[in-house]
């Protein structure tokens, strides 16, 4: 690192080794030199190069991303680049494109859903890229309701093909990335009907341009469909709006691992359950869950750096000023988004052994744990999107006005973090998926079946509903069964209340529907002892370092206290503790902001971050923040000329206006 570095200081009081932590942040060895070269690579490649990206205009905004992920891909190819690298490169060019949706829902909705014959055709195609496919689900009308959709697909058995059609204008498909400019291919989902029977809604392999001129094939009618929330940021990708008017595909290219239609247009099931079709969303929520806790990282790494070099009040004797971080109501609000960033990189990585599992599971034919996989990906890209869109505007607010600036990263990363709230399901629809299985397995504890895996805790509900937490000391609070229990009584005691409500309704549907706000509270109990549980169990494993177990165990408590702190009201409210312990855990809270204080900075440096891929003047690893914000605002194009465009024709005329009346 070139020049001074502003936050010495603060690097020398570090009690842990940093670079033992980045390699717990990154999950291995191998991820950590793995990432740390694509970084360097691209931070150090004028090509990828993202200053003034916010000040383009739309169509030149999108060259810029056709030109950035084409010359990624020759990167790619030159350096023989392996699947794993390339996806690292990719994330860090940092911005949104087709590449996003043709790697990580076109690919894996045929391998999760094409039958053999359909990989071996499709997926080298689609690896070399000589194709490029979107996911063509959402409609106009329908996003959510996925058996509401429209668009059909019906069978021919003259010509042995589907006839994919758009009859209405809610029908069109609405929103798949890479769709409006770029995709030739798409996994587009309709409804399917053979010999005038409808048979619900299938995936089908559909190519929408030519190969040689881009053209839309006859019949399709395809484009962008306008600017989104925030400037640049996800107006990179070309969200696309798509019509069919009577489009013919050969019937093996409907994606037939679920389901296949024969040459007479019967219906023929296999072994694996219809849910199967939702498959590609439970893969992408699970990274969806990963990249949460990047995001979050970023935001809290510029918030936090900020915070050391900001300094407001309480200068005494001529001295220097406080540092803004050292202000407990900062650390209060800033401490725990760093606790939670650690808190979601484990989860996501638990999270991605289950679906490793899963799939394997599902090869073997064992269908077992496809119902928690699927509340398990729902819930946690739920909690942890919503929890990483609020913390990014908390962090644009923990750094005061010049968090507001375009060149604190904070707006943008805002703008393109945001969607995902509601992008693979609405947050609020996907806790009510959880919430459904919760009630399920409520109810069938009196059966005698045994609640396995994240809900095995239910098993111990009489326990549970009885149990008095045992904290007589703020260190109590430091007991990992202490934590646990009050969180698995929390979330017991509160399913147990949902499904006695529910169970007095005459109509299930009807109480579900009428306790609908109630039963999301229950799912989200559930999900925040998921992420408790699986930190815990982060710190049984044998961490190598210098003091990093101790950090990690200070970050897990703040993760869970502050938590506890926030929703006393269930814990209070459900019996779990008593208001004196919750006072004790508000002591212990406070203590462990101060142990974590002297080691905040070297927390975020572990995140490994390039100033590059941070894009944030605030968040500089050197922390030499005024110099360079000054600088940047040099930049902007309202300073090329000293008198603005638009001064003869609109300030001068008024000023004289204003002289000639102030004459009268
Ligand atoms: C500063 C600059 C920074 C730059 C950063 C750049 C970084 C780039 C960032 C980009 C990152 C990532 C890119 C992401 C791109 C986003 C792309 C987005 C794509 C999409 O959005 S695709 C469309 C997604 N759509 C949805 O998710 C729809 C949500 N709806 C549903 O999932 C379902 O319809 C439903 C589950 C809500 C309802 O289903 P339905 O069948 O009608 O009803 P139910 O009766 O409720 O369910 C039936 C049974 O099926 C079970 N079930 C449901 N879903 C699943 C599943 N997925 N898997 C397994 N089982 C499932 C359900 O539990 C029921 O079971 P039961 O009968 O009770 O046993
Ligand atoms: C940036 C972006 C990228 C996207 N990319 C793609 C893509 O590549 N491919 C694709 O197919 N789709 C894509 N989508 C679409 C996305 O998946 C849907 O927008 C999403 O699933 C939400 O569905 P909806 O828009 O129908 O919301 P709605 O369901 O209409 O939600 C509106 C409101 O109704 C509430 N609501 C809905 N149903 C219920 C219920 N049963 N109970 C209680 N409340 C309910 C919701 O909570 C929400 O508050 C993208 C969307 C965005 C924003």
């Amino acid at each position: 690192m070139k020049g001074v570095d502003h936050l010495a200081h603060e690097r020398n009081k570090t009690e842990f080794d940093v670079d033992a932590m980045k390699i717990v942040w990154a999950g291995s060895r191998h991820a950590f030199e793995l990432s740390d070269r694509m970084a360097r690579l691209v931070a150090s490649d004028p090509a990828f190069q993202k200053d003034g990206r916010i000040r383009l205009g739309r169509k030149e905004l999108f060259k810029n991303t056709l030109r950035k992920a084409a010359h990624a891909w020759k990167r790619i190819l030159e350096l023989h680049l392996t699947e794993e690298e390339a996806g690292w490169l990719r994330n860090f060019v940092d911005e949104p494109s087709f590449t996003d949706l043709h790697w990580g829902m076109f690919v894996p909705a045929i391998k999760g859903q094409g039958t053999d014959e359909q990989q071996q055709k499709w997926l080298p195609l689609a690896y070399k890229m000589q194709i490029i496919g979107s996911y063509a689900q959402t409609e106009l009308g329908h996003g959510s309701n996925v058996q509401g959709l429209e668009t059909t697909a019906t069978f021919d058995p003259e010509t042995d093909e589907f006839v994919i059609h758009s009859p209405t204008l809610t029908s069109s498909k609405w929103w798949p990335g890479g769709l409006g400019k770029v995709s030739t291919h798409a996994i587009v989902y309709a409804r399917l009907i053979t010999n005038g029977q409808e048979h619900g809604v299938h995936g089908f392999i559909v190519q929408l341009r030519s190969l040689d001129d881009h053209m839309p094939i006859p019949g399709i009618t395809i484009g962008d469909i306008g600017m989104k929330f925030g400037n640049g940021a996800y107006n990179t990708m070309d969200n696309g709006v798509l019509t069919f008017d009577h489009i013919r595909i050969p019937r093996n290219q409907m994606l037939m691992r679920v389901l296949q239609v024969t040459r007479e247009g019967k219906c023929v099931k296999s072994n694996v359950p219809r849910q199967l079709i939702y498959g590609t969303m439970v893969f992408v929520r699970q990274t969806i869950v990963a990249d949460a806790s990047t995001a979050l990282a970023r935001a809290v790494c510029i918030a936090t750096r900020y915070s050391a070099v900001r300094r407001q009040f309480g200068s005494q004797d001529g001295g220097m000023e406080t540092q803004v971080i050292d202000y407990k109501t900062q650390q209060s609000r800033l401490f725990p988004l760093l606790a939670s960033a650690y808190a979601f990189r484990f989860v996501g990585e638990w999270l991605k052994w289950l679906y490793t599992d899963v799939t394997q599971r599902l090869q073997a034919n064992d269908f077992s744990i496809l119902p928690e996989a699927h509340a398990c990906t729902a819930g946690l890209k739920s909690l942890t999107t919503t929890a990483t869109a609020d913390a990014i505007e908390e962090c644009r607010k923990l750094c005061g006005g010049h968090g507001y600036l375009c060149a604190s990263g904070l707006p943008e990363l805002f703008a393109v973090y945001v969607p995902a709230c509601t992008y693979e399901g609405d947050n609020v629809v996907l806790l009510l998926q959880v919430a459904r299985f919760l009630m399920k397995t409520v109810s069938q504890l009196g059966s005698g079946k045994k609640p396995v895996g994240t809900t095995a805790y239910l098993g111990r509900v009489q326990d549970l509903l009885q149990c008095c937490c045992d904290v007589q000391t703020a260190e109590d609070w430091l007991k990992p069964s202490v934590v646990l229990e009050a969180f698995e009584a929390r979330s017991a005691r509160m399913c147990v209340a949902r499904a006695q409500n529910l169970s007095k309704f005459e109509n299930p549907e009807d109480g579900f529907a009428e306790l609908s706000a109630d039963l999301v509270e229950a799912s989200v109990a559930h999900c925040q002892l998921i992420v408790v549980s699986k930190f815990i169990d982060k710190l049984q494993q044998d961490i190598p370092g210098k003091g990093v177990n101790r950090q990690l165990q200070n970050l897990c408590y703040i993760y869970a206290l502050n938590l506890l702190h926030k929703y006393l009201g269930d814990f209070l409210s459900t019996g779990c503790i008593t208001p004196k312990q919750a006072s004790l855990a508000n002591d212990q809270l406070r203590s462990l902001y101060s142990q974590i204080r002297p080691n905040a900075i070297a927390l975020v440096d572990a995140f490994n971050y390039t100033d590059h891929y941070l894009g944030s003047v605030l968040g500089r690893y050197d922390g030499n923040v005024y110099p360079k914000l000054y600088e940047e605002a040099w930049k902007d194009p309202l300073n090329d000329s000293v008198v603005p465009d638009g001064y003869h024709e609109y300030i001068h005329p008024m000023l004289k206006q204003q002289l000639r009346n102030a004459r009268l």
